[in-house]
């Protein structure tokens, strides 16, 4: 049961996929080398794989590694929050609208042990304004395996200067500088 800041107001509007998103079935890829969900960077990260999938949607896998542990052999429940937090962010790519979670309502449904490939699938559900509505699911498994956690959110749209004014200098400026033009506004997801 979500709570009443997660549900769309009546004059919001489904999702607009953008016409430059990523095809059904291409990888999104990372969106900044260092981030904790996606980033190749991070030893100890998620290194969460994201596809595109139809409309306004997408599906994503994530190892939990014995590094991801909170109970013995389990999954941290932080870290599978973190899975969806990822998974519901990276649909952001598809509207390309730059936002950040304002709201994140997690359902943990059943525990996952360390070496389980948690298959996520997520989508918009609706738009309104600056906020965007979305629900994920992650099955065990497989994407048709039983579900482990389930989670509904509330992404707020930003302007590249959330990032710029509140982010640490040094980190902003390397990923200014990457010459990688993409890598570079993907960083702080601004349309390329
Ligand atoms: C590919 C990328 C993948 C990335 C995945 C990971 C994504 C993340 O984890 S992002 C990091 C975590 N999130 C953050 O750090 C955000 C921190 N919070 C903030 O910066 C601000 O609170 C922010 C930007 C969300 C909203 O502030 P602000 O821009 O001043 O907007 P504000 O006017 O307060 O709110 C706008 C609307 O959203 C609503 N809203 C804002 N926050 C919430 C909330 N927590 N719950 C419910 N509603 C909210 C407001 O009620 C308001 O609604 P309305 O327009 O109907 O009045």
């Amino acid at each position: 049961m979500s709570s009443a800041s997660l549900l769309p107001p009546a004059d919001a509007q489904p999702p607009v996929r953008h016409p430059d998103a990523p095809a059904p079935g291409e990888p999104l890829g990372a969106h900044y080398e260092h981030c904790f969900g996606c980033g190749p960077g991070q030893p100890h990260g998620l290194h969460l794989e994201a596809r595109a999938g139809d409309g306004v949607s997408l599906t994503a896998e994530f190892t939990v590694q014995p590094a991801h542990q909170g109970a013995p052999g389990l999954a941290h429940g932080g870290v599978l929050a973190t899975a969806l937090d990822e998974t519901l962010g990276s649909l952001n790519w598809l509207l390309r609208t730059i936002a950040v979670t304002g709201r994140l309502e997690t359902d943990f449904v059943a525990p996952v042990p360390v070496g389980t490939v948690l298959h996520l699938e997520a989508e918009v559900t609706a738009v309104a304004g600056r906020k965007i509505y979305s629900r994920a699911t992650g099955r065990i498994g497989g994407p048709e395996g039983p579900v482990a956690v389930r989670a509904e959110a509330l992404f707020i749209e930003v302007k590249v200067d959330h990032f710029t004014e509140h982010g640490r200098e040094q980190e902003i400026r390397a990923a200014m500088s990457d010459p990688d033009q993409i890598r570079r506004s993907r960083a702080f997801e601004v349309n390329p």
